[in-house]
């Protein structure tokens, strides 16, 4: 048996950190993709293999344990929670295959848990629905970072630019939203667990200044809903810097993350921000005139993305 599944990245448009708090935040799927092909294993080990990330394990489903052989851990933490929320430990080969950035704030490891779980219950014939898996992939995120909140999960499953209201509620946007975006990430890696973690220790040691800025960065987002059903480019630019300023009060900008925003603007951006945890990771510059001029600019120092929002979220199947 074969199964497979992929899964997209997302990118934030409003609202990091501050929806960690139930306040609401909008963000879309972009075309970058994590892909997972689970078959049984002709041995008696799990092996877990990605050519693109550059590594191997062997997976101890049982005690959520692995043996590196090559590669970074990280992301694998991700994958070992899934199976172990799904799995019956019998020995299978997982490939991972990704083209999203990890660590960068593009939800890399919500689109491979999204993905992992969807290829497990295909491969164990497990009825599942989006809410259900994006109910399931959220329990993992939340399991591996101590703290997470729903958004990059359900982004991944659904696809499709999202709003997510203060009651978590899920608003599909109608519009066709093909903005002219550019996404610069920096080589030094964000770790969203540490930083939510970080924002929390400072709300908590700092209450009456923090909660009002992170309440009005819940009302700054409502007004970019508002904004993005209007198409009204300039509120949105206005917006994105106001959303940078606050995240920048809330300690996750660095200096290579200020200097891609400050580029971008420079360059003609409308609109630019770090988008996902911060601590390292990346911006989204809005730019509908100055697309090559803010590529270039960043280009010169850092890594371009340039993304497009995508409808399509998950996508399983499996071979008997
Ligand atoms: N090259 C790498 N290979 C495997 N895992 C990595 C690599 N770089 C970073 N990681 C880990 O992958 C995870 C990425 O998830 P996260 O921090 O949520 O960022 P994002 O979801 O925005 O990509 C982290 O646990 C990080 O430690
Ligand atoms: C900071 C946060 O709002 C988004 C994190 O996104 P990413 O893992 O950096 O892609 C955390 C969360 O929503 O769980
Ligand atoms: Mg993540």
């Amino acid at each position: 048996m074969r199964a497979l599944a992929s899964a997209p990245a997302k990118t934030i448009l409003f609202g990091e950190h501050s929806v960690v708090y139930d306040e609401p935040a909008i963000a879309g799927a972009v075309n970058k993709r994590a892909y997972v092909e689970i078959t049984e294993s002709k041995t008696d080990k799990s092996i877990l293999k990605s050519y693109d990330l550059n590594f191997e394990a062997e997976l101890d489903t049982k005690h959520k344990k692995y043996n590196l052989k090559r590669g970074k851990p990280g992301i694998i933490r991700y994958i070992l929670e899934a199976l172990n929320k799904v799995h019956d430990h019998s020995p299978i080969v997982m490939k991972l295959s990704s083209n999203i950035p990890i660590g960068s704030g593009l939800g890399s490891s919500a689109a491979v848990t999204v993905a992992t779980l969807a290829a497990l219950y295909r491969f164990h014939n497990i009825r599942f629905n989006k809410k259900s898996l994006a109910h399931d992939a959220h329990m993992v995120e939340q399991a591996v970072q101590g703290i997470a909140s729903p958004l990059d999960t359900l982004v991944s499953t659904y696809g499709g630019l999202v709003y997510l209201s203060r009651n978590k509620k899920v608003e599909h946007f109608k519009v066709n939203f093909n903005a002219p975006f550019v996404v610069g990430y920096t080589n030094k890696h964000g770790n969203t667990g540490k930083m939510v973690k970080d924002v929390r220790l400072l709300k908590n040691r700092n209450p009456k200044i923090i909660n009002p800025v992170i309440s009005a960065m819940g009302q700054l987002t409502n007004y970019a809903k508002q904004a993005i059903l209007k198409r009204d480019f300039d509120k949105i630019g206005e917006l994105m810097n106001l959303n940078h300023g606050f995240l920048d009060v809330l300690g996750v900008n660095t200096l290579e993350l200020s200097r891609m925003v400050y580029t971008a603007r420079e360059c003609g951006a409308i609109g630019s921000k770090i988008t996902g945890a911060g601590g390292g990771g990346s911006i989204i510059a809005l730019c509908p005139n100055s697309v090559d001029e803010v590529a270039r600019g960043i280009a010169a120092e850092d890594n371009v993305l340039k993304i497009r929002f995508t409808r399509k979220g998950v996508s399983s199947r499996v071979y008997k």
